[in-house]
C-alpha cells in the first residue's frame, strides 16, 4: 500500500486495514440506516447547535475533501443536547461526494445513496483539545447531513468558488445555513470514516437532507485530489462504504 491513504483501488477503503486494523473494529462508520430497525427513544433531546460565523477561519483542501475550518478555543461554536451531554466544539466541516449522482454519500439509508454527504465535526470539552478528544470513546460528534439534487437551489452557497488554490481565508461563513429545517435524527456509536478510524464517535445523522445544485455538484467534482505539479486527478468518490453493525443499536429522535 503506497504511504498515503485515499479513495483510489491502490490505497482505498478496501486497504485501509493495512495501516490501520482498527478498520475492522466493533464501531465503525459509516453504517446503512434502516429506518424500520431504529428504536424511537422519546429520552432523546433535540439538537442544540449555535453558531458563531465569525469563528469561520479558512476553506482548504486537504488532498482528501475539502474542508472549512474553525476557530476553536472558546465555546462560540457549540453542539449540545441531542443524545451527548457536555458542550462540544465545532472544529470543522467537510463532504463527500460521488463521481457522479447515484453515489456519493457515506452513510445510506436502507440502501439508497444520496450524491454527497456533509460533515460537521465537533470535539467534546471535557478533553483538552480536538487531538486527544478523537482518541476517546466520547471524544467526537459529528452532525451527518445528506445532499440531494435540486435544481434550484439557494441553500448552499456556492463557497468554493473561494478555493483557488490549496486554502484561502474564509470568513464570516454561517454553517447554520447548511442545516435542514427539520433536525430529527438517528444516532448510534461509530468512528471516524477516514484514517486512522478511531471509534470516538457518536454520529448524528439527520433524516431530513439539504439541495444540492447539479452546477454545484460540478463544482465539488472539479476539485483536485493531486496536488500542485501532479498529473492531475479529480476529487471524487471520496466516501467510505457501508460498515459491518456488528449488534449496534441505532435509535431515532423521531417517531
Ligand atoms: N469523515 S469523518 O468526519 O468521520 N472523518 C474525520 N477525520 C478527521 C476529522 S473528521
Ligand atoms: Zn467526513
Amino acid at each position: 500500500m503506497s504511504h498515503a491513504w485515499g479513495y483510489a483501488a491502490n490505497n482505498g477503503p478496501d486497504r485501509w486495514a493495512d495501516n490501520f486494523p482498527i478498520a475492522n473494529g466493533p464501531r465503525q462508520s459509516p453504517i446503512d440506516i434502516v429506518p424500520g430497525q431504529a428504536s424511537y427513544d422519546a429520552g432523546l433531546k433535540p439538537l442544540n447547535l449555535q453558531y458563531d460565523p465569525s469563528t469561520c477561519l479558512e476553506i482548504l483542501n486537504n488532498g482528501h475533501s475539502f474542508q472549512v475550518t474553525f476557530i476553536d478555543d472558546t465555546d462560540s461554536s457549540t453542539l449540545r443536547d441531542g443524545p451527548i451531554s457536555g458542550v462540544y466544539r465545532l472544529k470543522q466541516f467537510h463532504f463527500h461526494w460521488g463521481a457522479s449522482d447515484d453515489k456519493g454519500s457515506e452513510h445510506t439509508v436502507a440502501g439508497t445513496k444520496y450524491p454527497a454527504e456533509l460533515h460537521l465535526v465537533h470535539w467534546n470539552t471535557k478533553y483538552p483539545n480536538f487531538g486527544d478528544a478523537a482518541s476517546k470513546p466520547d471524544g467526537l460528534a459529528v452532525v451527518g447531513v445528506f445532499l440531494k439534487l435540486l435544481y434550484l437551489n439557494a441553500l448552499l452557497i456556492d463557497f468554493l468558488c473561494f478555493l483557488q488554490g490549496k486554502q484561502t481565508s474564509f470568513a464570516n461563513f454561517n454553517p447554520a445555513t447548511l442545516l435542514p429545517g427539520c433536525l430529527d435524527y438517528w444516532t448510534y456509536d461509530g468512528s471516524l470514516t477516514t484514517p486512522p478510524l478511531l471509534e470516538s464517535v457518536t454520529w448524528i445523522v439527520c433524516k431530513e437532507p439539504i439541495s444540492v445544485s447539479p452546477e454545484q455538484m460540478a463544482k465539488f467534482r472539479s476539485l483536485l485530489f493531486s496536488a500542485e505539479g501532479e498529473a492531475e486527478c479529480c476529487m471524487v468518490d471520496n466516501y467510505r462504504p457501508p460498515q459491518p453493525l456488528k449488534g449496534r443499536p441505532v435509535r431515532a429522535s423521531f417517531q
